[in-house]
């Protein structure tokens, strides 16, 4: 089997630029869970529903709505958003968590910014922190690359010594304080989920190096450096991890928090974008 869906994504692409009747940006933004709130502080051209796009997996996570958007961002300036992603843990294999990078790749995508929320590992983050990804450990013993590679949309052996563009990284930090954000910046662990961790779990991932942990974005990282994309992460920390935490974990307190940094966040990376 090949590593990419490339045909699938062609035709997915192609059903795009027919539906949606602007043009598509050369930019895309992956809103993580609780993030939604993104869409409010752009001008949203159009939406087309995940379920109306041909190939296109379904979102089933609370605080993924399902959609992709084009909004405004400022005159002229255009950004592709992902309202909701497609985790491991929902049964989708790599290759099917991934699609969407390949259909961004498809549609001419430049620079990719994904967001997730995460827990923190590192013990001087607090909740409500804001955190700059500038590397990553794949914890989940699988991969989006296993397959047959076809050399004509990346390479075989991929390099990873930055898969977080540091060009992207800086502009990042130098639009922080304006935007009212002051981003901590360190590594994010991705685990398979849907359990969050054990103690011992975290004990294991800090000595590791680990200052955030999830169970996203690191196989879409993967796949939009694969195509060449300019990649930047960002991770919300909705809350410290297991024996770090005071409480116990559940999904609503982490969309509930995400909600609530989401207007930092957002206008941040509006400013990201439109500065890009
Ligand atoms: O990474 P995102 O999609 O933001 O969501 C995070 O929040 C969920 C757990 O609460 C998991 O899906 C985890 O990965
Ligand atoms: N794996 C994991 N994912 C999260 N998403 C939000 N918080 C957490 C967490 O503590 N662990």
């Amino acid at each position: 089997m090949n590593n990419v869906r490339h045909e699938e994504a062609k035709l997915s692409a192609a059903h795009l630029q027919k539906a949606f009747s602007h043009a598509i940006p050369e930019t895309a933004v992956i809103l993580g869970s609780g993030l939604g709130d993104f869409t409010k502080i752009v001008k949203v051209l159009e939406s087309i529903s995940y379920g109306d796009i041909p190939h296109f997996p379904q979102s089933s996570v609370a605080g993924h709505k399902g959609k992709l958007t084009i909004a405004e961002v400022a005159d002229g300036k255009n950004v592709l958003i992902m309202e909701g992603r497609f985790h491991y843990y929902e049964g989708y294999t790599p290759q099917e968590v991934t699609f969407p990078i390949a259909v961004f790749k498809e549609l001419g995508i430049k620079q990719l910014i994904v967001s997730n929320a995460a827990g923190g590992c590192n013990p001087s983050f607090t909740a409500g922190d804001i955190m700059i990804i500038d590397d990553h450990i794949n914890l989940t013993g699988n991969h989006p690359l296993i397959g047959k590679n076809d050399d004509a949309c990346g390479p075989r052996f991929l390099d990873q010594t930055a898969p977080y563009s540091p060009r992207l990284i800086a502009l990042a930090e130098s639009l922080a304080t304006e935007s009212g954000v002051a981003p901590k910046k360190g590594t994010y662990v991705k685990m398979t989920g849907p359990t969050y961790e054990t103690r011992a779990e975290i004990k294991m991932v800090q000595s590791y190096g680990a200052d955030s942990v999830g169970m996203s974005t690191v196989y879409e990282v993967i796949m939009a450096n694969y195509f060449g994309m300019e990649v930047l992460g960002i991770s919300c920390i909705t809350n410290m991890a297991t024996g770090l935490a005071k409480t116990h974990h559940n999904h609503a307190a982490v969309v509930d928090v995400a909600n609530s940094v989401s207007e930092k966040f957002s206008k941040w990376v509006k400013n990201i974008v439109v500065a890009l």
